[in-house]
């Protein structure tokens, strides 16, 4: 072993809210998802330079030894590493020679992958008071020592097991209280947020995100505010509201207050969910808390009466800025639908919106900071190709923020999808059709009954927040890209959906330098320093929930961890390619079956497994390109559940081997056009 149990606790046990606030001086280690509270995921480290960026090399990789999405941000306190993995399982590295020192598995159970819309990942831990807290994919909060790996305390944060609430954002900590949200609102959940004391585990407060049942009493004023935004006649509480706090907070310490991102509504669609209409607060709104007691300060809602899955979740970014010859003391966010907002932090009020992206749902916001929106968006008959769709213009992936050049460096994208009104849908049936509703999805939406015009894209964007216009633009090959860091070494850093891990400079977007990696990547890469060298670490691990039906490259290696710095010389791992090239052909079915076959993949199978033959398969993999074996024997999987431990639910609850075969029939009937189509 490299490092020593005492020396990892002389480095952890001293963090705390003041030392997280001292890094910021210095940026030497990196002890919050985001860097520092204000999440800028700007690093002072200027080492690393536009003049030698060039001659980055790899100094270690670690495998992870994971096969679904890697999301994590490492945390990096004086040479040790923690690092999560899919399945929430924590890696402690040596930092400076990517040496395993310990390994902590939550075991979530398999069965719980279809208890969250959007692959079994994690976005990373927090170290406080010599432990590493992480928030597990099954809603687990554990505490672990972080000098030996061994539990310290865990706590469930899930109020209701019935209910299909998952965790994957990583935890942040403010004076002692570990603050952890959820997600689950495509399933029907109603959001909130806790707070936990970190020596015991204590629950310190939680609050909700939207009103529950209005017959009961409300838990507190905001809620009984929010109680009247919202349509009663609909039992919206039945499905829980949604509204979940599953990624983006930050903190301001001078005004302490905490903000965090609220998600989408569940069910989705709004005529279904409070059918007068309605701003439906607290969802896809940006809340500021009193930190120390959860208690409601003020909020600013993006998207009123959400019917898009326009969740607010995204990366809430604090900076100060000079707007119109004033500095103001603002948040920054890019949500997904589409627009760049600056709102004034102290309370909440809107100072801009401009979109970042093409939008069709609404086209600019009026001086109060409401949306000018396009009736056709809420058809409750008509389709409508929603852009940014679902996916979102900017999903979780970290954006960040340079002051030097002013900027802030979005992954942006699109992904074509029309949604219309599904008039089958009813709370928790399984409806041929309704998407995903055999998994327990409650959305309300059909997707795509007629073909959507846009085309997929994703670039990075260099965005100037203050004129609220476009500095500089890079061109990927597909969306889904990983997050940004920037330096004051003029640079920013990116993985992309292609296997690639890039340097640009700041200013002009040129690329100074790239390199390879082994699969596709959709975390952000950190940055940090010891013994005065700098180091740019990235955790790769293709997934998510566009990653796991597409990918961008043939490169499918396991996650894996890589630091770069300077003139390092270590030789990348082998490439592993897909083997998955050939359409499926030879599985026996019944052509009348085909359309029965689709009605049932969609309402079981399509989030997770794609289009049958469109894409050669995400993180996990499009039954197209199947091995015929493998098809024909499909009962195993799906009714005996051979799969159950890599995340693949048993289905025999609710589908007979007759709908098995008007699957596979499906599957080979498409497999069959596809091939069909080619030649
Ligand atoms: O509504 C929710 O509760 C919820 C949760 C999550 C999640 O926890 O990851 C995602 C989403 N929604 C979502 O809409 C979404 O696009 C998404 C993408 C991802 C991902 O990890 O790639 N998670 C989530
Ligand atoms: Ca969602």
């Amino acid at each position: 072993q490299t490092i020593t149990e005492e020396q990892i606790r002389a480095a952890v046990g001293p963090i705390d809210t003041a030392a997280i606030i001292e890094n910021d001086s210095h940026d030497r280690n990196w002890l919050n998802y985001g860097l520092n509270y204000a999440e800028t995921r700007y690093s002072q480290l200027d080492a690393i330079t536009t003049e030698n960026v060039g001659e980055l090399g790899l100094e270690w990789s670690y495998d992870l030894k994971s096969r679904r999405g890697v999301q994590a941000t490492p945390i990096v306190v004086d040479g040790v590493m923690y690092v999560t993995a899919s399945w929430s399982v924590v890696h402690a590295l040596d930092a400076l020679t990517g040496a395993p020192l310990w390994v902590y598995d939550p075991e979530v159970p398999g069965e719980f992958a279809s208890r969250g819309c959007c692959d079994v990942v994690n976005r990373g831990v927090a170290v406080y008071d010599g432990k590493v807290y992480v928030g597990a994919f099954d809603g687990y909060l554990h505490a672990i020592d972080a000098a030996t790996g061994e539990q310290v305390w865990k706590v469930d944060t899930i109020e209701n097991r019935e209910m299909s609430y998952t965790v994957t954002g990583a935890p942040r900590i403010i004076n002692g209280k570990v603050i952890i949200g959820n997600g689950g609102a495509e399933y029907g959940v109603r959001g909130y947020i806790t707070a936990y004391d970190t020596t015991t585990g204590e629950e310190a407060w939680r609050w909700y995100t939207v009103p529950g049942d209005p017959s009961k009493p409300f838990e507190n004023d905001a809620m009984e505010m929010a109680a009247e935004t919202w349509d009663a006649s609909a039992n919206y509480w039945e499905a829980g509201g949604g509204g979940t706090v599953w990624d983006a907070m930050a903190y301001d310490p001078e005004l302490n207050l905490l903000y965090i991102g609220t998600g989408n509504g569940s069910p989705w669609n709004q005529h279904l969910r409070s059918p007068a209409g309605g701003d439906n607060l607290f969802l896809a709104s940006i809340v500021a808390l009193n930190p120390d007691t959860g208690e409601y300060v003020w909020h600013y809602q993006n998207t009123p009466g959400d019917t898009w899955d326009y969740t607010s979740t995204q990366h809430i970014i604090l900076a100060d800025l000079e707007i119109g010859g004033e500095m103001r003391q603002v948040l920054m966010q890019a949500p997904k639908n589409g627009f760049f907002y600056v709102i004034d932090r102290t309370d909440g009020s809107f100072i801009s919106a401009e979109p970042f992206v093409e939008t069709t749902w609404a086209k600019a916001y009026d001086d109060s900071g409401r949306p000018i929106e396009n009736p056709a968006a809420r058809s409750k008959d008509e389709p409508f190709e929603t852009v940014p769709s679902a996916y979102g213009a900017h999903n979780w992936h970290p954006m960040s923020f340079n002051p030097d050049t002013g900027l802030v460096y979005i992954p942006a994208q699109g992904v074509p999808l029309v949604q219309s009104t599904d008039p089958g849908w009813s709370l928790n049936s399984h409806q041929p059709m309704s998407t995903m509703s055999g998994m327990g999805w409650n959305l309300g939406y059909l997707f795509n009954v007629v073909a959507p015009e846009a085309t997929p894209f994703g670039h990075l964007l260099a965005w100037d927040p203050v004129n609220q216009r476009e500095a500089w633009r890079a061109e990927y090959v597909s969306p889904w890209n990983g997050g940004t860091l920037t330096t004051a070494g003029n640079l920013v850093f990116q993985g992309t959906a292609d296997g690639r891990f890039i340097a640009y400079d700041a200013t002009t977007g040129e690329t100074l330098w790239q390199t390879p990696v082994t699969s596709g990547v959709v975390a952000a890469p950190m940055t940090w320093e010891k013994d005065g060298t700098q180091y740019v670490t990235i955790a790769v691990g293709w997934g998510g929930v566009y990653g796991l039906m597409q990918r961008a490259t043939e490169r499918v290696g396991p996650g894996r961890v890589f630091t770069f710095r300077v003139g390092g010389t270590a030789e990348m791992p082998r490439f592993e390619m897909s083997d998955r090239t050939e359409l499926v052909s030879g599985v026996p079915y019944d052509r009348a079956q085909v359309e029965a076959g689709l009605a049932t993949y969609v309402a079981n199978c399509l989030f997770c497994h794609g289009v049958p033959g469109v894409n050669n398969g995400g993180a996990i993999p499009n039954l197209g390109y199947s091995a015929s074996e493998t098809l024909v024997n499909a009962d195993v999987w799906v009714l005996e559940g051979a799969g159950i431990h890599n995340g693949m639910p048993r289905f025999d609850a609710h589908l007979s081997e007759a709908d098995v075969q008007a699957i596979l029939a499906f599957i080979q009937g498409t497999a069959d056009a596809v091939r069909g189509a080619a030649q």
